[in-house]
């Protein structure tokens, strides 16, 4: 376990400005986003989502992403997955620059997303079926990531027969089938209780631990930043640009029990007092913009 103190591991390969990287650690990199804005055009003016963001994220790493509500978390995600086309700056997957969704990355949403009316293993075996793969060749591979997320036995359950928590199982194991070299989550925890989403980082750092996935989790749980993250991008509120990138360096593998470490904690705490001052000045914000309105 490292003895350094959080503050100490600000890792300056990545900054919002601009992002030169060497062509060595290039080869190493999954995922490049380089000088990424994003303004909407809406009734009262110019938004500006996202601002300049630049990182970058290499082959198996588990990277997350966290910011007070409102800093662009989803408009990011949703530029990484291809599913918005219009943006400055540049996405580069293995070196190739992305101009929709593209076929390394896989998505988790944070929304219900299984099909109510296919079992389990239909469900997981979708992305097979849509492929054409036959029924028991897509079966064989579907009932590997069943088991995966800890779901083996309930193959013939309908999502209305299980619990939200592994309901949300159903849908990481529905992304991973199709093997993808990237995963992008975007807090997919969300709806569920502490406990739950606590065991189910477990399985998500068991499984990126098997596969070596490079993952992107976007998140406001900084429990579940840390827990499960090799960096955390911390953003800032609007405009959403990063303020800091957190080395987190903790043994791995890492089981459940490393969140009552003291280092644990005293990332927890680093990570807060940087959010504490952007989360303050979005509700500050939202307020006084609630207040205008009322007058
Ligand atoms: N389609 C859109 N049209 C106009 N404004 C948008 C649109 N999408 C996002 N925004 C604005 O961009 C900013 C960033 O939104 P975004 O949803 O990316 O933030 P977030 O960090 O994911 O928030 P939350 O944590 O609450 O989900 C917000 O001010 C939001 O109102």
């Amino acid at each position: 376990m490292s003895d350094s103190k959080p503050e100490d591991n600000r890792d300056m390969r990545a900054s919002s400005a601009n992002l030169r990287l060497a062509p060595a650690e290039i080869a190493e990199t999954d995922l490049i986003i380089d000088g990424v804005s994003k303004r909407f055009n809406t009734r009262e003016g110019t938004v500006t989502a996202v601002d300049g963001m630049s990182f970058s994220i290499e082959r198996g790493e588990f990277v997350s992403i966290i910011g007070p509500s409102g800093c662009g978390k989803s408009t990011i995600f949703s530029i990484l997955g291809g599913l918005v086309r219009s943006f400055d700056g540049r996405v580069t997957v293995n070196g190739e620059e992305i101009s929709g969704p593209h076929p390394a990355i896989g998505m988790v949403f944070q929304e219900e997303s299984t099909f109510p009316w296919r079992t389990v293993i239909d469900n997981v075996a979708f992305p097979l079926e849509v492929q054409g793969v036959a029924k028991a060749q897509r079966y064989e591979i579907a009932r590997r990531f069943i088991d995966m997320v800890g779901l083996a036995g309930f193959e013939q359950r309908y999502p209305s027969e299980l619990s939200g928590g592994m309901r949300q199982r159903v849908a990481i194991a529905r992304t991973l089938v199709f093997e993808p070299k990237i995963l992008l989550m975007d807090e997919p925890f969300a709806a569920l209780d502490e406990q739950t989403r606590l065991l189910l980082g477990d399985k998500v750092l068991k499984i990126q631990q098997d596969l070596r996935q490079t993952t992107l989790l976007i998140t406001h749980n900084i429990t579940e930043a840390v827990q499960l993250s090799d960096r955390v991008i911390i953003m800032t509120f609007r405009p959403g640009r990063v303020k800091r990138i957190v080395d987190i360096r903790l043994p791995r593998p890492r089981h459940g029990d490393v969140v009552s470490s003291e280092a644990f904690g005293r990332y927890v705490a680093e990570i807060w007092s940087d959010l504490r001052e952007e989360a303050s000045r979005g509700m500050a914000e939202t307020e006084a913009g609630a207040r205008q309105s009322k007058a």
